[in-house]
């Protein structure tokens, strides 16, 4: 591989009106925090070990299961040898040694162990926290059924206490009780955090959740009276284990139930929490987490797709003239150019979610529930919102780097095929919209009966009948004007629909769910105060309903948002260098920062498995014998 710069990205790079670095510092939060990603990223980038591996497809899913396994640890204990004790270094990391790969021991990170901390009290958080973070205990999260995912309460698992032996019986009463998706289930975790229906005294008290070791320490044996698997190949994640689990009357001690916010006590007394819905704490704090995954998918994807628009020509732009870079052709930059504002924007929304996440779920933590509503409305909106926006975006990353995009080598496929399925688990996104539509509702009405509203939603009570006053400056205060005017419309719309189908005599359950199609358009409104120009132009039927713009202003962001393009076009390589992705974070043969792509795409197609033998085996054991019979045969058809 030459080591000089493609001369189409040194361009780019010298006619930059702004320097990425200072961006750059920006986004990482100042110099010495970009100095030390940039050092914990060379260490991963000198370690022989973690730069033996081929790129993940180029193995079985039994070889990306072990490979992640084997790599996982090794960052472990890497780890601990540096000494990293800041969670951003840690982060830092792992993302540089397992840049695309997804970890078997993440849901025990990111779920098992945190729910243990959060839901737990102090007494058996203390007694296994120590153990989850020193990995003797290895667990994740079961919960989703056969039969049951998005609605909880419909999940069947039943934890039957038995005061006799102060004991839990877990069992799978059917078919579709029988745990299914849970993460790394399959081969890697020896205990789970298991969402069952509690039944004490003969009565059900709802879902909680119960610690249940589905291993033996001593040799990973499946434990008696559990039936254990994997679910098989997916979409994505293929070095995740996700798995079946079926409980046949399995036994746990009563103090195997978190019982922080819940309790049973010995003689099967059930003790209430404050709020139900507590139990389901941990699928918030991931779906806060998810909104940060949304960006760092697409920044990815945008910074591929933007590197090698400017340094892949292709077509005539002027006749007889070279051909172009195709990013100056206007659809490029109309297809990539919003995706670079978008993930600027959700870099800020998932930075925003976050602190607003540590301070709502810190007062929970301290007992007080006032803001758990909006939190969960919030965390439920933007996690469907910046996946769903994110993973169309990806997509069009894809397709704009033509064939090369749709090659592994591209880098995007990987992205994508992860990141999709967060339209989905931790809450199926159009569930997740309407958890926040719910929420919306139920504050229209509040607020329409002059009651005050949180700071983040007044904006449902402003003058519908106001008129836009933007003018040719589209000024940032007549967009976000804009923005929350189309909401507030919108949530309006869907909220006399709902109250309409009331006054027709329907049961409200029926006036809500006929309904819940205009609400789904207004809470991605109400997301989507984000970013500007291009989402009205693109929604421009849903600001222009009441008459909120009139024609000349129409003329004013068609024309703005195509001037916008010129404006960003000289910056554009500049704007996605300043995520500062390495190559070997990036993965990618398209999105290479010195973009020698075709040296890249023709070195790693020689890497191919299928290129170690000139002639594949298939060849003899197959193609020959045909061509041989066929060139006996006497129908010359057969022999065409
Ligand atoms: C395999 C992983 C490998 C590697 C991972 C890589 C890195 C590791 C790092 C971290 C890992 C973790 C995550 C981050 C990154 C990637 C993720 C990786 C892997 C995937 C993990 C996926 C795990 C799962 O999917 S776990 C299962 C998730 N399932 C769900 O989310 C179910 C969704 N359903 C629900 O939440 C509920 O059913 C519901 C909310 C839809 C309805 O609940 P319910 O019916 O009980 O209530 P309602 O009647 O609707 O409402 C009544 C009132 O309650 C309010 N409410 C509801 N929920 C809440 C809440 N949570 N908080 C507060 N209030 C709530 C509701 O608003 C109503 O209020 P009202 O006032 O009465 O209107
Ligand atoms: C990659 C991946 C990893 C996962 N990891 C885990 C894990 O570690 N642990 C775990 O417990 N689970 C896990 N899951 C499961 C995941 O949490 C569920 O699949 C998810 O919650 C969606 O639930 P469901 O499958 O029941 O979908 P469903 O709800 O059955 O969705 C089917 C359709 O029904 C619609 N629908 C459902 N309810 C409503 C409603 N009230 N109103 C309108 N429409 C509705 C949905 O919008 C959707 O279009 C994982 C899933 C995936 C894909």
């Amino acid at each position: 591989m030459s080591n000089e710069v493609n001369t189409d990205l040194l361009k780019e790079r010298s006619t930059a009106t702004f320097d990425a670095e200072r961006l750059t510092e920006f986004i990482y939060k100042g110099p010495e925090k970009v100095k030390r990603k940039r050092q914990i990223q060379n260490i991963v980038l000198q370690d022989k070990f973690l730069q033996s591996f081929k790129p993940t497809e180029f193995y079985d899913r039994d070889g990306q299961y072990n490979n992640a396994v084997r790599r996982q640890i090794y960052i472990m204990d890497r780890l601990e040898e540096l000494g990293f004790r800041s969670e951003t270094d840690r982060l830092n990391f792992r993302e540089a040694a397992a840049p695309v790969e997804l970890s078997p021991f993440g849901l025990h990170s990111g779920m098992f162990v945190p729910t243990l901390e959060r839901q737990g009290t102090p007494e058996q958080s203390r007694k296994w926290v120590p153990l989850g973070k020193s990995f003797k205990m290895i667990g994740t999260y079961a919960q989703t059924e056969l039969g049951h995912g998005t609605f909880i309460r419909g999940l069947e698992t039943t934890a039957t206490f038995d005061p006799e032996t102060q004991e839990f019986i877990l069992d799978s009463p059917t078919l579709s009780s029988i745990k299914y998706w849970p993460g790394n289930v399959a081969k890697t975790v020896n205990h789970c955090l298991v969402m069952a229906q509690l039944y004490t005294q003969g009565k059900c008290h709802g879902t909680h959740l119960f610690l249940v070791q589905v291993r033996s320490m001593e040799d990973h044996t499946i434990m008696p009276g559990l039936e254990i698997g994997d679910i098989g190949p997916k979409l994505g994640f293929d070095g995740v284990d996700n798995g079946f689990m079926k409980f046949n009357k399995y036994r746990i001690p009563r103090m195997n139930m978190l019982m922080r916010y819940a309790k049973v006590l010995e003689n099967g007394d059930y003790i209430k929490p404050k709020n139900a819905k507590l139990t389901y704490g941990a699928m918030v704090m991931v779906r806060v987490w998810i909104v940060m995954d949304a960006f760092k998918a697409l920044s990815r994807a945008t910074v591929i797709a933007v590197r090698y628009s400017a340094v892949r020509r292709q077509s005539e732009l002027r006749p007889g003239g070279e051909e172009a870079q195709v990013i100056d052709y206007q659809t490029q930059q109309y297809k990539l150019f919003p995706l670079l504002a978008t993930s600027y924007a959700f870099l800020l929304a998932a930075e925003g979610m976050s602190q607003i996440y540590a301070k709502i779920s810190s007062d929970i933590e301290r007992g007080n529930l006032e803001d758990m509503p909006q939190l969960h409305a919030l965390a439920c909106g933007l996690k469907a919102f910046c996946t769903w926006v994110g993973c169309e975006g990806i997509e069009v990353c894809r397709m704009s780097c033509g064939g090369h995009g749709y090659s592994h080598a591209s880098g995007i496929p990987k992205i994508y095929a992860n990141i999709v399925g967060a339209c989905t688990y931790e809450g199926e996104n159009t569930v997740m919209m309407l958890q926040t539509a719910r929420y919306l509702s139920k504050s229209y009405f509040r607020g329409q009966r002059g009651e005050s509203l949180p700071e983040l939603i007044q904006y449902l009570t402003i003058d519908l009948n106001v008129k836009s006053t933007l003018g040719e400056d589209c000024s940032f205060e007549s967009l976000v004007a804009a923005y929350s005017h189309r909401a507030a419309r919108m949530v309006a719309t869907a909220c006399k629909l709902q109250n309409a189908n009331k006054q027709k005599g329907m049961p409200s359950h029926d006036a809500w769910n006929k309904s819940t199609v205009p609400f789904i358009a207004a809470t991605k409104a109400h997301c989507h105060l984000l970013y500007a120009v291009y989402g009205i132009v693109e929604n421009m039927g849903e600001f222009m309903q009441d008459g909120y713009f009139n024609q000349d202003q129409i003329s004013i962001l068609n024309r703005k948002v195509l001037a916008l393009l010129e404006d960003i076009r000289p910056n554009a390589v500049a704007l996605v260098d300043a995520f500062d992705y390495p190559d070997h974070l990036l993965q990618s043969c398209l999105g290479r920062y010195d973009g020698q792509v075709y040296e890249a795409l023709y070195e790693n197609s020689k890497s191919s498995p299928l290129n170690n033998t000139d002639i594949h085996s298939s060849y003899y054991n197959y193609i020959r014998p045909m061509m041989q019979k066929r060139s006996k045969s006497k129908d010359i058809s057969a022999k065409l």
